[in-house]
């Protein structure tokens, strides 16, 4: 067997054209979406995530604010600039790129974000929100991953409903918040979070209909673990380099064996990651549409 592909790409691409959509209504209101970025120092992986994401917002017609910070910025400097996103009208959503510097406390700086600017989805109060509300439609910022994933398996027209998931990885970003979306009633998916101190992952993995490896542990996910025609969807990135050459390349959490055996596997990269920079520009869009219907 070899595995189809989630193709995360391309459901992407029809997001963006979507969100055009919505973002031309919004303009014959007065309104223009404004994404916001928070970006302290100057890692290359961030500075790159930060600009795609901006390249992005012009792709669809949403405006961008940038708060660039230098990486000895203090915590006084960067709760200030969360402060200036908070209070800047033309900023509807924004995102404080992770990961803060060393010595940050995160937890503070993240729960200054105002709730209904939260683009990430993961403000304690919004995911309080998915914890409470689990019939009722979400009228707030989804996390994007958790919630791209999701988007990514019904447009393949992956059935989730009663679907046993196995996750790996207990993250705030991916593992954890995923669980309160697939268990929704909406979703009504079964969830078994799994990580480092799981006993047996493998006898967990066997049994999965579907698997979100979102782990950071390149190859966790074997293709001897995984049952015939279940669905892998590859979250992990791990950055390995060549002793010899001394180059360096991403990796996921899933063997490549895994292809031979699934029914369906996310690339990586071109599956979760594409849609993950797609449903932020959904965030963005949805508190822009939810703050022009607070103000008329
Ligand atoms: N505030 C946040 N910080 C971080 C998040 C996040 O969701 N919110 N996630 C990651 C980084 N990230 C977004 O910020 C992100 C990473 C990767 C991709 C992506 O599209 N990857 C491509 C491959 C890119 C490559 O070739 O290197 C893919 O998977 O196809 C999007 C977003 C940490 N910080």
């Amino acid at each position: 067997m070899t595995a189809q592909t989630l193709d995360g790409k391309a459901v992407s691409a029809q997001i963006k054209s979507e969100l055009t959509v919505r973002v031309r209504a919004l303009a014959e209101q007065g309104t223009v979406p404004g994404l916001g970025t928070l970006l302290v120092g100057d890692d290359p992986g961030s500075t790159w995530y930060v600009a795609g994401k901006h390249r992005d917002c012009a792709e669809v017609g949403i405006a961008s604010i940038r708060e660039d910070l230098p990486a000895d910025a203090t915590q006084e400097d960067i709760e200030a600039a969360v402060r200036r996103l908070n209070d800047d009208p033309a900023c509807t959503g924004y995102i404080v790129q992770l990961p803060l510097p060393r010595g940050i406390d995160t937890n503070r700086v993240l729960e200054l974000v105002d709730p209904e600017k939260d683009a990430d989805g993961l403000h304690p109060t919004n995911l309080g929100r998915l914890v409470l509300r689990t019939n009722e439609p979400v009228t707030s910022s989804l996390p994007c991953t958790p919630a791209g994933i999701i988007d990514l398996l019904e447009r393949h027209g992956i059935d989730l409903e009663g679907a046993h998931v196995v996750v790996v990885g207990r993250g705030t970003t991916v593992g954890r918040s995923i669980g309160l979306l697939l268990t929704r009633k909406a979703v009504n998916a079964t969830v078994t979070l799994t990580h480092t101190g799981t006993r047996d992952l493998s006898t967990h993995l066997r049994s999965a209909d579907v698997i979100v490896a979102a782990a950071g542990v390149p190859g966790i996910v074997r293709a001897e673990d995984v049952k015939p025609g279940a669905v892998v969807v590859d979250v992990g990135v791990s950055r390995v380099t060549d002793p010899e050459t001394g180059t360096s390349r991403v990796v996921g959490d899933v063997d490549p064996g895994v292809l031979d055996v699934a029914g369906w596997v996310s690339p990586n990269p071109g599956g979760v990651g594409p849609m993950t920079r797609a449903m932020l520009l959904a965030n963005v869009v949805g508190t822009a549409e939810r703050q022009a219907a607070a103000g008329a």
